[in-house]
């Protein structure tokens, strides 16, 4: 029996060429030992729909070809599956390929499918909805509200959408979180959630984060002087921002945000731009329930 390979391409992931042909793909996976197929997105969600057909048609391995967008709506599908997860780092951060390891280099992450090595790791939820790197509702969702703008999807992009978004950023927001039976309300410049240690770029907001935990990392800034913020931003990229005594972390398995004003929040989920339906958020941690190919 050939094994079935199928690659869900992101064609405007990153710089958009990411170099995967037939031909290559054919030198890896030859056609005496794999079925391969290649599906190109036209829009987004569209790798959802073309992942669910390739679980239809028998597939044992589905690839997301592109960055953490593209791998949440394929690895959306595949939870609680025993569908393998590969993938070829071909986004512009690559935040969850890089905590995996997996090498940016496409001959290198091609090999890296083929040996077919498995993790199973955790998966995040919010209001239900998966998500693998990170998620909030702060800052960072701002910063991809206004990255979304953008015509380009590299790293100049989202400094520009972070300059920005600092000039008009508002802290208004009042938020009530639960967890651990403890409520507080807060008004954070930053609530972030991850699961993985990694948000791409080699950036890092919980370092100590772990994809088989079993726990979400939690990071809570709350409103910071000009001055304060701007040593939080040089401490953040040493990845020191833990020395500032207001910065706060929680490890958790759950975690409710409700927003005071009852307004629907503006969040961000492995990057992309999500407005959750509901004023109130849950997120939960649904342990080692996805199958991915790594080194
Ligand atoms: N043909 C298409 N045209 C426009 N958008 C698309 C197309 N195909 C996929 N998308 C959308 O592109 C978005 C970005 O994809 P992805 O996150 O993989 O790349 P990236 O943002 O460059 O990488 P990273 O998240 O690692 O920084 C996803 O939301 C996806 O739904």
């Amino acid at each position: 029996m050939k094994t079935k390979i199928h690659f869900i391409v992101n064609p405007i992931a990153g710089k958009g060429n990411n170099g995967l042909s037939e031909a290559l793909l054919k030198t890896y996976f030859p056609e005496t030992e794999y079925s391969i197929s290649i599906k190109k997105t036209a829009f987004v969600l569209h790798a959802t729909a073309l992942t669910q057909a390739s679980i239809a048609e028998g597939a044992e391995i589905i690839v997301a070809c592109g960055g953490d967008g593209t791998i949440n709506e394929v690895a959306s599908c595949l939870v609680n599956t025993s569908i393998l997860l590969g993938i070829l780092p071909m986004g512009s951060g690559n935040g969850l390929a890089s905590n995996l390891k997996i090498p940016k280099n496409l001959k290198k992450a091609l090999s890296v499918i083929k040996i077919q090595n498995v993790v199973t790791i955790d998966t995040g939820t919010i209001n239900g909805e998966p998500f693998f790197s990170n998620t909030g509702v702060g800052f960072d969702a701002h910063v991809i509200s206004d990255f979304e703008e953008n015509t380009t999807r590299q790293l100049f992009s989202y400094l520009k959408s972070t300059l920005r978004t600092l000039k008009k950023y508002s802290y208004q927001t009042q938020l009530q979180i639960k967890y651990n039976g403890t409520t507080e309300l807060v008004s954070p410049f930053l609530l972030f959630i991850s699961n993985s240690n990694e948000m791409g770029y080699k950036m890092s907001l919980t370092p100590r984060a772990s994809l088989q935990d079993g726990l979400l990392d939690v990071v809570i800034v709350p409103k910071l002087s000009r001055f304060k913020l701007g040593l939080f931003t040089m401490l953040f990229l040493f990845k020191k921002h833990h020395w500032l005594k207001e910065v706060r972390f929680q490890q958790l398995t759950a975690l409710e945000i409700k927003s005071l004003e009852n307004t629907t929040l503006k969040a961000q989920k492995d990057g992309e731009f999500f407005v959750p339906k509901e004023p109130i958020i849950k997120l939960a941690i649904r342990p080692k329930n996805l199958n991915v190919c790594v080194l």
